[in-house]
């Protein structure tokens, strides 16, 4: 288990490092608009799971939205605090 701000690091370490086998690496390489397809992706499963999952499912597709939110503001170089100052 891993906070939201956890994963940011983690994250923003791997794209420092790029380590070998790394998902968030190759979605990185793959840029912006794939990114933002799985964005759209992950938000329409995390719709469906809301209206008619479980809770548990919904807070699963929640989670793997939240992943690709992520890496899409490391695609973009944006920090929490760029997010932060809009909430
Ligand atoms: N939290 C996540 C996470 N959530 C979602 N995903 C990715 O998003 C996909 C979403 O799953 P779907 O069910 O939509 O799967 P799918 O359609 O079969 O997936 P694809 O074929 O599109 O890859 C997963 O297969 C993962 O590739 C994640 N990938 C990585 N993480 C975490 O990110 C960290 C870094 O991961 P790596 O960069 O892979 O080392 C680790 O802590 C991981 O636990």
């Amino acid at each position: 288990m891993k906070t939201f701000e956890e994963l940011f690091a983690e994250l923003s370490e791997k794209a420092r490092t790029r380590p070998e086998g790394s998902g968030t690496v190759a979605a990185l390489d793959a840029g912006v608009h794939d990114i933002g397809k799985k964005v759209v992706e992950e938000a329409a499963e995390v719709w469906m799971a809301a209206e008619y999952e479980s809770d548990d499912r919904a807070a699963e597709e929640i989670s793997q939205l939240l992943y690709h939110l992520q890496v899409l503001m490391l695609a973009r170089g944006l920090r929490m605090a760029d997010v932060h100052k809009h909430l």
